[in-house]
């Protein structure tokens, strides 16, 4: 925790004036009143504008700073170690470069909490790394089964796609996915694909998962530290025998996942809607954050239908859409006073 007029504020875009705004409006009061500074937590952020819109919402920041958290903008121009003096960082920026930057900030500066480490994040740009953690998980209680779908990685010549699949013995219908996920719009171009010669047409490096019957409905498990919120969201239906018989080729599906699909307050089979038992998310939850070595994540599940409790998780995405997660501003402000308590209880008494 920090005291004020140690905060270097540079603004960037109009996201990071507003979140300035916010902040400063705060600081000012306070030294007006010639009330002696509180301590405080200073967050530091490098976030795509796309993720300071959706995240940085207003009800996030006048929460946080009532609450003594104050989010300030990194200068991406400025060496980082100038800046600050940070107590976290929280960050989603692609790239290599970026990954350097702040591990080499992790490693200079053990104090600072950094939100996550690029290593560790790095895993999940990879949709086969992404998923060998829950294959290891001992899941073995009374509250469910957790598994990852049969899938194959191909890295090169699409001719022999449908030899491979044959080999590994995987079955039909199959989701073709790009093996990397680096934030654009093409590692979610996702196929669909039918019939075995047909698969020659997509392009490596691939991950090709078998299509598990789901009744048409994901449970979206967000993860902060220690907290579990899930939501349903609508996926695509069950694929019967017949209509496979009839069909062939691969076709394009569109996100159909997304936060317009939410299907929590919708009319369905309770079969199909019940969610994953609570000890069985907070134990997938407990392994998969110390295996990860992540505290920001989200996890996509879905459970075979006609089970009560075969689940198969099929994605995993580091600092998702928080912003749609009911009530996010109580569960990160939480979240990030815990970071430094925990700190402090770490820290040996002198
Ligand atoms: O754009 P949003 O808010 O829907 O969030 C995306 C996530 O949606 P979700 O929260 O799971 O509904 C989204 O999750 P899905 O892969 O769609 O399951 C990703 O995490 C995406 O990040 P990236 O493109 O993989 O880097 C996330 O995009 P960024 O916000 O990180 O750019
Ligand atoms: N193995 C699978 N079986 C059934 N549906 C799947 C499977 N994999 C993906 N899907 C569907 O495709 C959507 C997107 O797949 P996902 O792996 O989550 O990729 P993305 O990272 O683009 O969200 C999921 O929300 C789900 O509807
Ligand atoms: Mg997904
Ligand atoms: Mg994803």
């Amino acid at each position: 925790m920090r005291l004020k007029g140690e905060i270097h504020n540079p603004c960037c875009d109009e996201e990071e004036e507003k979140v300035a705004e916010e902040n400063g409006r705060e600081l000012n009061s306070i030294v007006g009143v010639g009330i002696s500074p509180p301590a405080k937590l200073v967050v530091g952020y490098a976030l795509t504008s796309k993720k300071k819109k959706s995240f940085l919402q207003p009800k996030l920041l006048g929460l946080a700073r009532n609450m003594g958290i104050f989010f300030i903008a990194i200068d991406l121009n400025r060496a980082l170690s100038d800046q600050g003096p940070f107590d976290v960082v929280l960050h989603k920026l692609a790239g290599k470069e970026w990954s350097e930057i702040i591990e080499d900030y992790r490693q200079k500066h053990p104090e600072v909490t950094v939100l996550d480490p690029p290593n560790a994040v790095q895993h999940l740009h990879n949709r086969q790394s992404m998923l060998q953690g829950v294959a290891d998980l001992n899941l073995s209680d009374c509250h469910g089964k957790v598994g990852v779908p049969k899938q194959l990685i191909v890295t090169k010549d699409p001719l022999s796609i449908p030899n491979e699949v044959d080999k590994a013995g995987l079955k039909l219908p199959l989701v073709a996915k790009p093996l990397l996920v680096d934030g654009s719009a093409k590692s979610h171009e996702l196929f669909l694909a039918y019939d075995q010669c047909s698969l020659s047409e997509l392009e490596p490096p691939l991950v090709l998962q078998e299509f598990v019957n789901h009744g048409g409905v994901l449970f979206k498990v967000y993860i902060v530290g220690e907290a579990i919120k899930v939501v349903r969201r609508f996926s695509l239906p069950n694929i019967s025998k017949r209509e496979l018989e009839k069909l062939a080729g691969v076709f394009r599906f569109p996100r159909v996942s997304c936060a317009a699909a939410s299907a929590d307050d919708a009319d369905l089979d309770p079969s199909i809607a019940e969610l994953p038992e609570r000890p069985l998310l907070e134990n997938l939850a407990r392994q998969l954050r110390q295996r990860l070595g992540l505290r920001l994540f989200n996890v996509d599940m879905i459970r075979e239908h006609g089970t009560k409790d075969v689940f198969y998780v099929i994605d995993i995405n580091y600092f998702p859409g928080y912003g749609k997660m009911p009530d996010y501003e109580h569960i990160f402000t939480d979240f990030l006073l815990s970071l430094v308590q925990s700190k402090h209880k770490k820290r040996p008494a002198t």
